[in-house]
C-alpha cells in the first residue's frame, strides 16, 4: 500500500512543529503571505532548525516574485516553496533551478486541465479561500486524477479523512484550521487524530 504523506501548514510555534514531526508529518510549512499565520523567516528559521533533517520545510507564498522567494527561502532554510497565488510558469520554472515547487490551485470549480502542464513538482488543490478551512466538492478533482503528485488540501480534518479516503488516495494531505485550536496555534490531540489516520492510509 502507498503511503499518504502529510503536510502541516501555518505552523507559528516550535511546540507544534516538534508535535507534528514526533506524530508523523512528513513536511511542515510557514505562511510568508498576508495571514493570521504569518512568520517572518527568521522565525521560520528558528522553528526548523528544532526539528530533525528528515521534516521537510515548506514556505507558502502568494505572488511574491522569484527573487524574494529565494531571499526568504535562503534565510528560512526552506527545503520547497509552495506557490499559492497566480505565479506565471515562468516563475515556477526559475524556482525549479533552487528548490522544489508546490502549485497551489484555489478551486471554486473543476480547474482548467490545462494546470497539468503548469512546471510542478507537485499540485495543491486548495478551496477559494486558503487557510479558512472552506472546504469544496472532491469531485472537482477528477481532471486532476491522474497527476502523480496531487496534494489534497482545503477543509480537512481528522473527521473529514475517512470520506476522502474513501473517494480518492492522494500523494498528500495538507492541514492546517482543521487542527487548530486558534489561528496559528495547533492542537495536539486533533494533530494526532489526523496523522494517525493519514498513517492508515487510504485502505
Ligand atoms: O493559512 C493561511 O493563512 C494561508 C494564507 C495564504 C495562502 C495559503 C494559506 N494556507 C494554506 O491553505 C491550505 C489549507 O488550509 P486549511 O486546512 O483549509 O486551513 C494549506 O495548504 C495552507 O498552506
Amino acid at each position: 500500500m502507498e503511503p499518504v504523506r502529510a503536510k502541516v501548514c501555518g505552523l507559528t510555534r516550535a511546540e507544534d512543529a516538534l508535535a507534528a514531526e514526533r506524530l508523523g508529518a512528513w513536511a511542515v510549512g510557514f505562511v510568508f503571505a498576508p495571514s493570521k499565520r504569518r512568520v517572518t523567516p527568521e522565525q521560520a528559521a528558528a522553528i526548523g532548525a528544532r526539528l530533525g533533517p528528515f521534516v521537510m520545510r515548506v514556505g507558502v507564498f502568494v505572488d511574491a516574485p522569484p527573487d524574494e522567494v529565494l531571499a526568504v527561502a535562503r534565510t528560512a532554510r526552506l527545503g520547497a516553496v509552495q506557490l499559492h497565488g497566480r505565479e506565471p510558469p515562468e516563475w515556477a520554472e526559475a524556482l525549479r533551478r533552487h528548490l522544489p515547487v508546490i502549485k497551489a490551485v484555489r478551486l471554486s470549480g473543476p480547474p482548467d486541465p490545462a494546470l497539468l502542464t503548469y512546471p510542478a513538482d507537485a499540485l495543491l488543490a486548495d478551496g477559494p479561500r486558503p487557510g479558512s478551512g472552506e472546504a469544496y466538492d472532491w469531485g472537482w478533482l477528477e481532471p486532476l486524477a491522474d497527476h502523480p503528485r496531487l496534494i489534497v488540501a482545503g477543509g480537512l480534518s481528522p473527521e473529514r479523512l475517512p470520506e476522502l479516503f474513501a473517494r480518492l488516495c492522494p500523494y498528500a494531505v495538507d492541514v492546517s484550521s482543521g487542527v487548530e485550536s486558534a489561528p496559528g496555534v495547533k492542537d495536539e490531540a486533533r494533530l494526532r487524530a489526523f496523522l494517525q489516520r493519514v498513517r492508515r492510509g487510504c485502505g
